[in-house]
Formats: C-alpha cells, structure tokens, sequence
C-alpha cells in the first residue's frame, strides 16, 4: 500500500501547479488537432512590440505554435518605429488614411527600419524562445511585388480635405503578385520566415506597403487558416469605445464612412474584408499588448478581439 495516511481519494483535490498545466494541454487537444499542419499569419504590429515583456512572450508563443505542427508565417509592422527614427531626423510623418506618405528619401530610411533593425529584432525574439526564424522582406525572392498606390481620401482630412479627393502618396506600394515560394522553401525547412512590408516596383524600386496590407496579401497566397492582426488596442472600437465582438463588411464600411474607424485601423479592417472575401477562414484584429493574445485566440474558445465576417 502506497497511500499516505492522509489521502483521501473520493474528494476531488484542488489542482496543484503541475496538474492545472496538464489539464492546460488536455484542454488544447481539440484545438491543436484543428490547426494541425495550418498555416497561419501573424501581423505583429509595430505599437504591439514596444514592450519588451510583452515581445518576449510573442516570441516564446510563435515557437510554441512550431513546436505544435503549426507554420507560423510573421509579418510585422513598424511605423511608429519609422516615425521615431524620422523625428530624430527632423522630419515630420505624415499620413492619409493611415497610410505614410512616402518620399524617394524617406523610402530609403524606411527599409533601413523595417527590413534591417525591426526585421531582425522579431526574427531574434523568435529564436531566443528556441525555435528557428528567418528574416526577410517582401523585396527578396519576389515574394511582394507592387505599384504605386492610387488613393482617394476614405474620410474627410483634418483641414477638410473631401472624401474621395485624389491623394498622391508616392512611394507606398499596392501588391499586385505574391509568390510565395521563397516561405514554401523556409517553412519546408523548418523555419519560421519573418517578412517586413515591402515590395519591388515595376522598375525594381522598393515601395513602402503597408504590413497590414502585406499580411493580408501574404495569408491570400498562402492560403492561411487564419490571419491574426495583433495591434495594441482589444478589437474594433465602436462609436462609445466599446469592443465588437464581430463585425460584418457593412457595418465596416459605414463606421469607415462615418470616421468611426479611422486611422490605422481602416487598412486593418479592409484588409481582413479582403482576406474572409478570399477564402481565409478567419481574420480576427486582438490585443497584441495582453499576454498570450495568439494562445488565447487559436487554443480557446472565448473569442478575442473583433471577428471579422465576409
Ligand atoms: N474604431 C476603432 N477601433 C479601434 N481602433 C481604432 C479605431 N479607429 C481608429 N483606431 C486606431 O487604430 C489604431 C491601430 O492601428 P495602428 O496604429 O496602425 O496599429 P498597428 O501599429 O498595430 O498596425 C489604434 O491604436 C487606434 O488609435
Ligand atoms: C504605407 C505605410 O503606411 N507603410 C507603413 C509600414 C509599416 C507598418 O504598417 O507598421 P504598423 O503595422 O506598425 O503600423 C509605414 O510606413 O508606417
């Protein structure tokens, strides 16, 4: 008999550290057979990786998703880092629509930023957290290749610019052609590839996309299962700040109209309209400043952040 003199074993005992973690993983099973061998991308926004605790955990998080069968493909953002290193430089960032308006000086800086310093640095939280990550930018091996971008104001401008006016943004990227062979080769490898937002022009000149837009473009090529859009607020915010839990393409494109979505966030929205529209079976916009945020979405059933539906 091995049973000590205190056990009692028909009263179910409160869960001990190591037993809740156990139950932890049993209670992932379902999800991590649904997502077994999926490919998902994760936008990591460039406000979302200002906290160092916080990017840690990310990092330990994609690995774990490797780790699990899944292929994470990362495509980060930057632009608040892009704007910082511009005010050390004395010039102002400008944006329409939440979209930078790009000069040939200032797309120089910008690749410097997002394909040398943010690249790297993301690429590095995911190998420290014992996983293997490369970077790369939409410029190598053809993987975004864009035009210019054609844009009308989506909402009236601060000095009462009219919705629909013509905006020239210069050197700011539409993709028009993914080829994802180049993340096919990394992913078959083993390596979780880690793209910055930029692509080659028709003459070879390299444009500034947007990463939403390069997240978007990237899931539709790959044929992502979900696309998860970590940024640094809960969801899509309704007109008194609350969350919705899910929003439908109407209702996006009257809050856009309206000014209820603003900024940032309308290419964020349009480009999860565009993924769902394109097969994606999901995009959902989360919190990238709670801890987990990736976990809690794919492993749990409590829906986080904005769902958004076709
Ligand atoms: N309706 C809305 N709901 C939530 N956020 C909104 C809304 N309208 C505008 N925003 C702005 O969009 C921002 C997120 O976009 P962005 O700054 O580009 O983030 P990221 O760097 O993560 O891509 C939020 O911080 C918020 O200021
Ligand atoms: C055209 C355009 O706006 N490009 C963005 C690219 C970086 C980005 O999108 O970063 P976040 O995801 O952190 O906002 C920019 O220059 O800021």
């Amino acid at each position: 008999m091995n049973a000590t003199p205190n056990s009692q074993p028909d009263t179910p005992q409160p869960l001990g550290d190591e037993q809740m973690t156990a139950s932890v993983l049993a209670h992932a099973l379902p999800y991590l057979r649904r997502y077994a061998g999926d490919t998902i991308v994760v936008k990591y926004g460039g406000h979302a990786m200002q906290q160092n605790d916080l990017a840690a955990t990310f990092g330990r998080d994609v690995a774990l998703l490797k780790f699990v069968g899944i292929n994470p493909v990362i495509v980060h953002g930057g632009g608040p880092q892009i704007s910082a290193m511009m005010k050390r430089l004395g010039v102002e960032p400008h944006f329409v629509d939440g979209l930078r308006v790009t000069d040939a000086a200032m797309v120089e800086l910008i690749e410097m930023v997002l394909a040398g310093t943010v690249n790297k640095r993301v690429a590095d939280l995911v190998t420290r957290a014992g996983a293997l990550a490369v970077g790369l930018s939409g410029r190598d091996g053809k993987l975004l290749q864009a035009r210019k971008a054609s844009h009308q104001r989506r909402s009236p401008g601060p000095h009462g610019e009219p919705a629909g006016e013509a905006v020239d943004l210069g050197f700011v990227g539409i993709p028009t052609k993914v080829e994802p062979r180049v993340l096919y080769a990394l992913l078959g490898a083993g390596i979780i590839p880690v793209v910055a937002p930029l692509a080659s022009g028709p003459g070879g000149e390299t444009l500034n996309v947007n990463a939403d837009t390069a997240a978007g473009a990237i899931a539709g090529a790959v044929r992502a299962s979900r696309l998860l859009m970590l940024t640094d607020v809960p969801g899509v915010l309704d007109g008194n700040g609350n969350r919705l839990a899910e929003l439908s393409a109407g209702e996006a494109r009257q809050m856009i109209a309206e000014g209820h979505i603003t900024g940032g966030m309308i290419p964020k929205v349009e480009t999860c309209l565009k993924a769902v529209e394109q097969g994606a079976k999901a995009a959902v916009i989360l919190d990238g400043r709670q801890p987990h945020s990736c976990l809690l979405e794919l492993f749990t059933e409590g829906g986080q952040g904005t769902l958004i539906k076709p």
